[in-house]
């Protein structure tokens, strides 16, 4: 007769173990997690999220989710036979395209992140920046490089905002009551208009302002790839002005990485971009020694 405890049990006692060093590092920290559109879209992972937003929750972390929905602005822009290009990552947003942006950011996709959330047990409060004046934009000129002049020019965007201020006190006062805060990109301008801002800038902003240890952006793709599509597991400010220089980084992943460098140079830990498509990739990350996507350092 052998008291031999079942090797799957242990095992799991085992992760949690390991999982301890990083449970008292982090108590009372906060995480910014950024969800792009892409990452969403597969009810199991959307679950598996929820799962680990909640789960950060209960151990004592801080996470604010700001989340994007890039594809689901422009498909329901396509729904409705309203035209959109993008200058430089950025969607080009007249008036007519806020009030979409913002029905899709802040009306549909904000509320079902916060419903997720519920489903797993978390309290989510579902908020954009306009509220209790978290995020004050001021508007973007894009730039456009242009083949046949061979410079490159300014391109107005409409109502494309960036973030000029961050007012953190309504993220404070939620995360101190237990709620988990989920932030929409949109912002109000001094000027009294509503601001499209892409999710990865409004992201690194809040991280910044809330003093984040850590800042997690899911996508859909395992992290920062080279020419050869190789992951690029550690990066600095100089590789990725060199990557970018190269055309190794493009499109979406050029305001991923820019948003990182500003962040970890503003004070946040370390900035680390995640293949969302993995289940618990979040959890993989912060709590086992086999970190995953790509970590940007100062
Ligand atoms: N060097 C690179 N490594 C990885 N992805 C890259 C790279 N350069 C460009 N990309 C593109 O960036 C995309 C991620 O950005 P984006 O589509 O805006 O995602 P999200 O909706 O999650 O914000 C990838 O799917 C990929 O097509
Ligand atoms: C100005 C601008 O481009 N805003 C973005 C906001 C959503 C976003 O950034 O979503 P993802 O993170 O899913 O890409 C847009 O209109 O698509």
């Amino acid at each position: 007769m052998t008291n031999a405890p079942d090797p799957a049990l242990l095992a799991k006692a085992e992760t949690l173990v390991e999982a301890l060093p990083y449970l008292q590092r982090y108590a009372g920290a906060t995480f910014v997690v950024k969800y792009g559109g892409h990452a969403m879209g597969d009810p199991e992972l959307q679950r598996d999220f929820a799962e680990d937003v909640v789960l950060l929750k209960a151990v004592g972390i801080n996470p604010i989710v700001v989340h994007g929905g890039g594809p689901q602005i422009g498909a329901m822009l396509k729904r409705l036979g309203v035209e959109s290009n993008f200058v430089g990552g950025l969607r080009v947003t007249d008036a007519e395209t806020a009030r979409i942006a913002e029905m899709v950011l802040a009306g549909s996709i904000n509320k079902e992140i916060v419903s997720w959330i519920g489903a797993a047990g978390g309290r989510a409060v579902g908020i954009s920046g306009k509220d209790a004046g978290l995020v004050t934009a001021e508007k973007v000129t894009g730039r456009e490089a242009d083949p046949l002049q061979g410079i490159e020019r300014h391109v107005d965007l409409g109502f494309v905002g960036e973030p000029v201020a961050v007012n953190p006190a309504i993220l404070h006062s939620l995360a101190e009551k237990d709620f988990i805060p989920v932030v929409a990109p949109i912002a109000l301008g001094a000027d009294g208009h509503t601001y499209n801002i892409n999710a990865d800038t409004m992201a690194g902003a809040i991280a910044s302002a809330t003093g984040a240890s850590r800042f997690f952006l899911l996508t859909d793709v395992a992290g920062v790839l080279d020419k050869q599509g190789e992951l690029l597991t550690d990066l600095d400010r100089a590789r990725i002005e060199a990557l970018k220089a190269d055309g190794t980084i493009k499109g979406g992943m050029i305001p991923k990485v820019e948003t990182c460098v500003h962040a970890v140079e503003q004070g946040v830990d370390a900035a680390v971009i995640l293949d969302g498509r993995i289940p618990h990739a979040m959890l993989l990350e912060i709590f086992t020694r086999r970190g995953a996507g790509t970590l940007v350092h100062a």
